[in-house]
């Protein structure tokens, strides 16, 4: 509209300046300031909507924000927002005997213990109940078996759970694969449970070891599950900072990288389940 009335504005001045400005009997006096306020109003009006797609750009910008906290890839964000009851989370380790919880546990939640320090776990009895901070939220872990005894409380965890950490040893003997099958399906199907699962394929450093390709075939993961594979070894003489106990620093690199995978992955997909 400013741009429409200018030549009128212009050519009104140009009268204005040709005739005589003090001449108020001139017909061009009403004219021109018609014509001023109309394009006074259109530049102001312009602004105004200008500053309405302004904000409406940024709240969509905003709600994108949203969004991709949703994703595995987060944005930092300030744990002070976050109501502290909102802060505590329940984590739930499962997986068949002998898969590697407690060695996961004992690593994850005491990263700064070198492997020499770290006692051969025993086998857990029952249900072990560990309580963290980490990542700015208060966790507690459960270490839930899926041997017989435990089967039949297990669904009561998992629908109480945010997170479902699902430990297989990927050396394991096909029987057990088939079976640590059967417990991931049993997790995954349940009705009641609709948060993400992160499935470790652990014991990496033994020979033959599945990779997370085939543990993610052979465990039937849908494309639907909220679902993350993970490769895991947490028993391994690399992880140790004590010289004598040095492979190749190219190990060292790979584990603490796994290490730290794990640790994003999984505090990511906590922070997802407050936003
Ligand atoms: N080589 C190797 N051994 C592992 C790894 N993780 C665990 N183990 C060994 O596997 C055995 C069982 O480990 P645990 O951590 O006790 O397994 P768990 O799932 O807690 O077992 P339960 O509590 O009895 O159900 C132990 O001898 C561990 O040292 C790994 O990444 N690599
Ligand atoms: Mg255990």
């Amino acid at each position: 509209m400013f741009l429409t009335l200018s030549p009128f504005v212009a050519s009104s001045i140009t009268a204005l300046l040709h005739e005589n400005v003090l001449d108020f009997s001139s017909p061009l006096y009403p004219i021109f300031g018609t014509a001023s306020f109309l394009a006074l109003g259109g530049y102001f009006w312009r602004r105004h909507d200008q500053s309405i797609i302004l904000k409406a750009l940024k709240e969509e910008a905003i709600g994108n924000v949203k969004a991709r906290r949703k994703t595995l890839q987060l944005l930092p964000i300030n744990i002070s927002e976050v109501n502290p009851d909102e802060r505590k989370r329940n984590v739930v380790v499962v997986g068949l005997t002998g898969a590697g919880k407690t060695s996961f546990l004992n690593a994850f939640l005491h990263p700064d213990t070198s492997f020499s320090a770290r006692k051969e776990p025993l086998p857990t009895m029952g249900v072990k109940m560990t309580i963290a901070d980490l990542h700015g939220l208060k966790q507690t872990y459960y270490e839930v078996g899926g041997n017989d005894n435990t089967l039949m409380f297990i669904k009561e965890f998992v629908h109480m759970a945010h997170l479902v950490i699902f430990v297989v040893d990927a050396a394991a003997e096909d029987d057990d694969l088939a079976k640590a099958r059967e417990l991931y399906q049993l997790i995954a199907k349940e009705r009641h449970f609709v948060g993400p699962v992160v499935v470790l394929a652990g014991k990496q450093d033994l020979p033959g070891a599945k990779s997370v390709v085939e543990i993610y075939h052979i465990l039937e993961i849908a494309e639907t599950d909220d679902a993350y594979v993970l490769p895991a070894s947490f028993v391994s003489s690399s992880y140790d900072q004590d010289e004598f106990a040095l492979e190749s620093q190219a190990t060292i690199t790979a584990t603490k990288n796994i290490y730290r995978n794990i640790h994003t992955t999984v505090g990511n997909l906590l922070y997802r389940t407050i936003l």
